[in-house]
This record gives C-alpha cells, sequence and structure tokens, in this order.
C-alpha cells in the first residue's frame, strides 16, 4: 500500500445499489482484504450519507487523482464526478444515469492519461441507463467503443470473461435475447472470440499454452445434426479453424457435463455460445470470488460479478469479496512486474 503507487479508478456504478456500500466497506477493511490504493470516481456526498447508514465512521476525502495514493491509508478517496446525489438506496433515479455514465468514461480518461493503473467499475442497472438513451447493452462495449476513442488505433475487441480461482468462462454472445443467439453465432465470431481469449491468458493471465473448451448450442451438441445443425455447420468448423491456427480447442461439447469438477481439469476456459449457458455455472461455482474481466481492451478493467443488488444497499448486510478479488485482480493486471 505505498504511497507511490499508482492507484485504481472505482466508477461508482449505480448510486441507489450496493456500489457505494462496497467502496465503503473495502476501504474500511483495506488492510484485512490486502487491497491495492483506489479512488471513487462518484460523489462524495451520496457516499458520506451511505457510511453514515452503514455505521462507519471513516473520513472521505475530495481530491484528485494524483494525489489519491498518497491519502489512501487514511481517508477513502473521492475524485468529484457530477453532481451532488440524494442517497436513496434501492430507488432508481433517471436522473443520476448521466452521472454514472459520466463516472465510467472520467475513469478510463484517467487510466488513459497515466493517472490510473485500471479501472475497476462498480455494478450499473442496465434497464436504468437504456431509458435514458444509453445505446450500448453494458459496460464491455461501452469500454470497447471508450477504447477506440481514447485509443485511437489500439485494437478494442471486448470480450466479457467471469475469471474465479475455479472456472473461468467466456460468453461469445453477450446481453442479446436468446431467441437472436443461433443467428449471431458465426464461425468468425467464435473464431474471433477465442483467439482473444487464448491470446490475453497467454499474456495476461500467465497461461503458456491455454487449453480452451468450446461448448455446443443445442442440447448434446446437437447430437450429429439431428437436435439442431449449429454445433455441425457452425461451431465445428470454428473449431478445426482455430485449431489449424495452433490454438489448444475442444469442443464442441455438451454443455450440460462441462462444469463437473472432473470435466473442469479438461481446460482452462469454457467458451458459451450465450450468456446463461456458461454464467450459471460461473456464478453457481463462484458467486462470491469472481471476477468479471474485459478481455481485448488495451487497458485493465475488472468487476464483480453480481449486479446492483437493490435490496441490499444501505443494509450493510453483503459480501464484498467479489469487488475485493476485482481490486487485488486489476493490480495484479495492471502491475504484472510485481508478481
Ligand atoms: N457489472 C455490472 O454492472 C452488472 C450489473 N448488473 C445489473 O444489476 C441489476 C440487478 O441484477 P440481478 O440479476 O438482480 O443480479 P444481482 O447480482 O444484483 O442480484 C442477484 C442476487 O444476488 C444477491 N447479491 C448480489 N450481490 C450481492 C452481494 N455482494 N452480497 C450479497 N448478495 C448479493 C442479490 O441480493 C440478489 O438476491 C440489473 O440491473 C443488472 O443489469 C448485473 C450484473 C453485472
Ligand atoms: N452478466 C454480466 C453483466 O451483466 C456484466 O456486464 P458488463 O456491464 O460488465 O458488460
Amino acid at each position: 500500500m505505498g504511497s507511490s503507487q499508482k492507484p485504481l479508478a472505482v466508477s461508482m456504478g449505480e448510486p441507489a445499489g450496493i456500489g457505494p456500500d462496497l467502496a465503503l466497506l473495502a476501504w474500511a477493511n483495506r488492510k484485512a482484504l490486502k487491497l491495492p490504493p483506489f479512488y471513487v470516481r462518484g460523489d462524495a456526498t451520496l457516499l458520506k450519507e451511505r457510511a453514515g447508514r452503514l455505521g462507519l465512521s471513516l473520513r472521505i476525502e475530495t481530491t484528485s487523482p494524483d494525489l489519491a495514493s498518497g491519502q489512501f491509508a487514511k481517508s477513502l478517496p473521492v475524485v468529484q464526478t457530477g453532481p451532488a446525489l440524494a442517497d436513496r438506496p434501492g430507488e432508481e433515479q433517471a436522473e443520476t444515469a448521466p452521472s454514472v455514465i459520466a463516472a465510467i468514461e472520467a475513469s478510463v480518461e484517467d487510466v488513459q492519461a497515466g493517472l490510473a493503473s485500471g479501472l475497476v467499475t462498480l455494478p450499473i442497472n442496465k434497464a436504468a441507463l437504456y431509458k435514458t438513451g444509453f445505446s450500448f447493452p453494458g459496460h464491455t462495449e461501452y469500454l470497447g467503443a471508450l477504447a477506440e476513442k481514447h485509443w485511437p488505433g489500439a485494437p478494442a475487441r471486448p470480450v466479457m470473461m467471469i475469471a474465479g480461482p475455479e472456472l473461468m468462462v467466456v460468453p461469445v454472445t453477450i446481453h442479446i435475447p436468446l431467441r437472436d443467439v443461433p443467428d449471431a453465432v458465426t464461425v468468425d465470431l467464435i473464431v474471433e472470440t477465442a483467439e482473444i481469449t487464448a491470446r490475453d491468458l497467454k499474456t495476461r493471465f500467465g497461461y503458456a499454452t491455454p487449453r480452451l473448451a468450446i461448448c455446443g448450442l443445442n442440447p448434446h451438441a446437437g447430437e450429429n445434426g439431428s437436435i439442431g445443425t449449429e454445433d455441425r455447420d457452425v461451431i465445428e468448423p470454428a473449431i478445426a479453424a482455430l485449431r489449424d491456427k495452433g490454438l489448444d480447442v475442444t469442443g464442441p461439447h455438451p454443455a450440460d457435463t462441462l462444469f463437473h469438477p472432473q470435466a473442469r481439469g479438461g481446460y482452462d476456459c469454457v467458451l458459451g455460445m450465450y450468456h446463461d449457458q456458461v454464467l450459471v455455472p460461473a456464478k453457481t461455482i463462484g458467486f462470491d470470488d469472481s471476477v468479471n474481466v474485459t478481455l481485448g481492451l488495451p487497458f485493465v478493467r475488472t468487476s464483480p460479478d453480481h449486479g446492483t443488488a437493490y435490496a441490499l444497499a444501505g443494509t450493510g448486510d453483503i459480501r464484498i469479496d467479489s469487488f475485493a478479488a476485482s481490486l487485488r485482480m486489476a493490480d495484479v493486471l495492471a502491475h504484472p512486474e510485481r508478481f
């Protein structure tokens, strides 16, 4: 926790959710959890009110990113982003959407400017942002667009990975309706997603030869084309192309038998064709300690694996493990030389 270490930027996320609680509780437990220095981009007024609700007596200091690491040992550094907000835990408010979005973009700009070593996002309410015209399905796609804007010319094709101690998964399609999945799953999409996953597992996570297991789409991976043809006509050719490129890839695997303990020993990461195919097992096995990490970006971004949990906001009755793991993972990814 040295003061010379560049801090992580934490975007506060949905003000009415548990994001503020997580930031406060994580800072309050920073020593026990061995957390790297971070600052929050959000609203200091709301954080102070939320701290009061949680019965936390701590110092919150409004500051700038360059001073945050030096202050972290004694106070929670907050870089005021947007106006003061009323603290209404659990109550969705349309008027806070611009502050939520501004905190994400300003944090990315801090990373680009060399003021922060990486970004950890606290959960947003996607539907609340959509209502105000936010056109991205989630952080993942928004961060891809911000990368293109702030790192012109750098490759930026974001890939979502949920990484836990026992299971790492990547959804090939993310937040799209289930009925659109079969058309969205193409050979090119699978190949591109798998290549980015393998490259980042190698260069950023230290896997010499990442072993990727690819799910089929249909029950029993299509049963030789008799229960759906996508497994045979799309996923198999994608796997063949990936093998031709020298990647260690197996599949298409029936998803129902891919996640039990013995099967998990056979791969490093699973690529699934749709969100719930791989996020259900990932969150079932590792809800408390998995991290959502975005691959394929020119900067580090992690996040807890859960959402806003409105009903728990302001109660203090929450787990902070996933957020703590997100901070530690971002620190490792941002400073590979130290680990
Ligand atoms: N990275 C992000 O910004 C994410 C945002 N979301 C958003 O969160 C909102 C709510 O989504 P849900 O599907 O209800 O998922 P959720 O993760 O907020 O809640 C699911 C269940 O887990 C519990 N839970 C979640 N986090 C917890 C924690 N830290 N400690 C203890 N219990 C916890 C909740 O109380 C609830 O019972 C949605 O608007 C969604 O878009 C969801 C996932 C990720
Ligand atoms: N289900 C994961 C999730 O919703 C996280 O999405 P993102 O906001 O990190 O893109």
